[in-house]
C-alpha cells in the first residue's frame, strides 16, 4: 500500500505578506465606450503568461441574455465558459449570484490563478469594485487587486470634461477616479501635445493614479496584474506614494479632482470614523461655494493615539476601511497624510474640519 496517498501533506503555515494564498485576484478593466478595454483583454489573454486567466465580459447581451460569456486561458489558449447570471448583467448579479456563478465554476472547473473583469463603458466600476471588496472581508474566494481604466487617447479628453446636466455625475471622469491604473491607449491617433493635455487631465482628477501610453493596448502584464492596490501590506509604498501626491489646482467647473493635505501628531479613531462617515455617508461638508463635498476615493496613512503601528485608510465608494500596516512610526511628530478624490473638495475646509474635530495634539504643515 503506498503510504503516501492517504497521508494529509504537511502545509507550511503562510506567512508571506499579502492576502491569503487561497484568495484569487480579480481585476476590474473599465473605461468609456471604445477606450480599448476588450483589446487589453484580448491581448492579455493571448500573451505568454503562466496564468489561468479567466475574462468575464460584462456587456449588455442582445435581447435577455441570462448568461455571460467567460473566456478562460491558460497559457495562451482560449476557451470558453458561460456563467449564468440571474438579470444579465453582472454589476446587480455580482451582489447576489454573479461571485456564487463564478465560485460554482471554480468548483466545478478546478481554480482560476486569475480573474479579469470588463465593465460596460457607462458603468460604475465603484459598484462592482465595493461588491468584490465586501465579500473579501466575508471570507470569499476572491479578492479585489486592482481598478485599471483605458482610456481613448484622441477621444479621452472630451469624454473627462464633458459636462452633464446637474446633479449627473460624468462616467469617464468616475472611471478615472476610481482607477489604480490608467491606460491611456490609442497614443498612434495624436499628437504629443494632445497625448499630453490627456495626461495632465487624468493626473488632476487623480493623483494617485499610474499612468501608461499604449498602442492596441499592449502593456507588460505585470503592469496590470498583481497590483495589490487595496492590501493594508504595502503600509511603506502608500506612505511614500502619498507623500509625491499633489493637489490639483481648484477648477471652476465641477469637474472631479485630487486634494490632499498633511497634518501631524495623533488622532483621535471615533473621531476619525465620525469625520469619514459625515464625508462619505451624510455628505455633510460643503465647499466655499454651498455645495456638498462627495468624494469617491479616499487613501491615507493615519497615527492614532497610543497605536505604535501606521493605519491605512482605504475608500471606495461609500466603504471604507482602516487597518493596521507592519509599519511602525518612527519620526515623531507622526504625519497623517490624506488624499481625497472627488466632486466640490475644497482643501482648505476639510482641513480646517479635519484639525478641529480629529487631531487630539499637533498642528497642520
Ligand atoms: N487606432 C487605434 N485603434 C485601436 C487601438 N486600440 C484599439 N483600437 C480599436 O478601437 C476599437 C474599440 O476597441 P475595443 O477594445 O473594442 O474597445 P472597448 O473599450 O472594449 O469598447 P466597448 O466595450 O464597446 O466599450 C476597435 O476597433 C479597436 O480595434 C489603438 O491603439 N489604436
Ligand atoms: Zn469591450
Amino acid at each position: 500500500m503506498e503510504e503516501e496517498d492517504d497521508c494529509p501533506e504537511l502545509v507550511p503555515i503562510d506567512s508571506q505578506p499579502g492576502p491569503p494564498a487561497r484568495q484569487i485576484p480579480v481585476t476590474i478593466i473599465t473605461g468609456y465606450l471604445g477606450a480599448g478595454k476588450t483589446t487589453l483583454l484580448n491581448y492579455i489573454l493571448t500573451e505568454q503568461h503562466n496564468k489561468r486567466i479567466a475574462v468575464i465580459l460584462n456587456e449588455f447581451g442582445e435581447g435577455s441574455a441570462l448568461e455571460k460569456s467567460l473566456a478562460v486561458s491558460q497559457a495562451g489558449e482560449l476557451y470558453e465558459e458561460w456563467l449564468e447570471l440571474r438579470n444579465g448583467c453582472l454589476c446587480c448579479s455580482v451582489k447576489d449570484n454573479g461571485l456564487k456563478a463564478i465560485e460554482n465554476l471554480m468548483e466545478k472547473k478546478g481554480k482560476f490563478d486569475y480573474i479579469l473583469l470588463e465593465t460596460t463603458g457607462l458603468a460604475d466600476p465603484g459598484a462592482v469594485a465595493s461588491m468584490f471588496w465586501v465579500d473579501a472581508e466575508l471570507g470569499s474566494d476572491v479578492y479585489l487587486d486592482g481598478i485599471v481604466t483605458v482610456i481613448d487617447a484622441k477621444y479621452g479628453l472630451q469624454q473627462l470634461k464633458e459636462e452633464k446636466a446637474d446633479g449627473l455625475v460624468n462616467e469617464a471622469a468616475r472611471q478615472v477616479a476610481l482607477a489604480d491604473l490608467t491606460i491611456i491607449n490609442k497614443t498612434d491617433l495624436v499628437a504629443e501635445e494632445e497625448l499630453n493635455q490627456v495626461r495632465d487631465t487624468v493626473r488632476s482628477i487623480n493623483g494617485l493614479v499610474k499612468i501608461l501610453e499604449t498602442q492596441r493596448s499592449r502593456v507588460d502584464l505585470s503592469a496590470v496584474l498583481d497590483l495589490h492596490s487595496f492590501d493594508c501590506q504595502d503600509g511603506a509604498k502608500l506612505a511614500e506614494k502619498l507623500q509625491l501626491v499633489k493637489s490639483a489646482k481648484p477648477h471652476l467647473d465641477k469637474s472631479i479632482l485630487t486634494v490632499t493635505f498633511e497634518v501631524t501628531g495623533e488622532l483621535c479613531e471615533d473621531a476619525l470614523n465620525a469625520f469619514i462617515q459625515d464625508l462619505l455617508w451624510e455628505k455633510k461638508f460643503c465647499n466655499k461655494a454651498g455645495k456638498p463635498m462627495s468624494v469617491i476615493r479616499l487613501k491615507g496613512i493615519v497615527s492614532f493615539a497610543g497605536k505604535a503601528h501606521q493605519v491605512m485608510l482605504q475608500g471606495v465608494h461609500e466603504l471604507y476601511e482602516l487597518n493596521e500596516t507592519p509599519e511602525l512610526w518612527e519620526e515623531d511628530p507622526h504625519t497623517n497624510r490624506l488624499v481625497f478624490i472627488g466632486k466640490n473638495l475644497d482643501k482648505d475646509v476639510l482641513q480646517e474640519i479635519f484639525i478641529s474635530t480629529v487631531l487630539m495634539n499637533g498642528e497642520a504643515k
